[in-house]
């Protein structure tokens, strides 16, 4: 496997493909001051002739620039799973480029999409639709058919009840509970969750 991005998500990334007794023969990042990560092989800026039957996972957990390099990668796409975590063995799918961590649940029915982050201790219950570039944080709950627009975020500790559709590209702020559907790029946050802006084409702080 190799890794495109030397950040603290990868370093999760590292710490599950090792769990799992995968080996990472390097790392791609396009920081020219980079020199070197976590004591493995760097492979500089992107390089689509560098070990290009390996497969790569994007280890950045910025959405829109995971949605970036997606479509400029050449390489196939590697996903993993940490063995703690406990993913339905009846799901109807977990897309290229996925990664799942530490104690995270997904249940049965739930489909997950492509270059997903379902972060540590998240829990995505039965019939969730989740689309492609979506990151569910640490200790988020979706309850059961949630359906989660391509590149939203769902923030720290958020809870979305039962049946709630969030839309494309937005942001739900830490410790939300949404209650309501929410619209495309919008920032909702708080308990019962409001919308608090769009975000147009700008990105937010995720
Ligand atoms: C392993 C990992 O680290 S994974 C990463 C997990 N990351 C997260 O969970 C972060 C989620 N991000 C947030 O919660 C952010 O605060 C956001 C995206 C919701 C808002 O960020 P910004 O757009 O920069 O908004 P900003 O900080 O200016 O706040 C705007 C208003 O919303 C309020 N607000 C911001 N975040 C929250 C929140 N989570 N809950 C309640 N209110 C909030 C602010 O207090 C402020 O209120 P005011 O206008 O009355 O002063």
């Amino acid at each position: 496997m190799i890794l495109y991005g030397g950040s603290g998500h990868a370093k999760v990334i590292f710490d599950c493909l090792d769990a799992r007794g995968i080996t990472v023969l390097g790392v791609f990042d396009d920081n020219p001051d980079l020199r070197t990560f976590q004591n493995m092989p760097f492979l500089g800026a992107y390089n689509p002739q560098i070990l290009d039957k390996e497969k790569v996972i994007i280890a950045i957990g910025n959405n829109r620039i995971r949605q970036t390099l997606s479509q400029r990668i050449t390489h196939s796409f590697g996903t993993v799973v940490h063995p703690s975590a406990e993913v339905s063995r009846f799901v109807k799918g977990i897309g290229d480029g996925t990664v799942i961590f530490h104690r995270a649940v997904v249940q049965a029915d739930t489909y997950v999409g492509e270059h997903c982050i379902i972060n540590t201790a998240s829990s995505v219950d039965h019939d969730c639709i989740l689309e492609d570039l979506v990151h569910i944080s640490p200790n988020a709950t979706l309850c059961g058919g949630v359906k989660v627009g391509k590149g939203t975020h769902i923030g720290a500790s958020a809870t979305v009840i039962p049946g709630v559709r969030i839309g494309e590209w937005c942001v739900i702020g830490a410790g939300a509970v949404v209650t309501q559907d929410i619209p495309d790029f919008a920032v909702a946050v708080g308990v019962p969750a409001r919308v608090i802006r769009q975000i147009g084409n700008t990105v937010a702080k995720e």
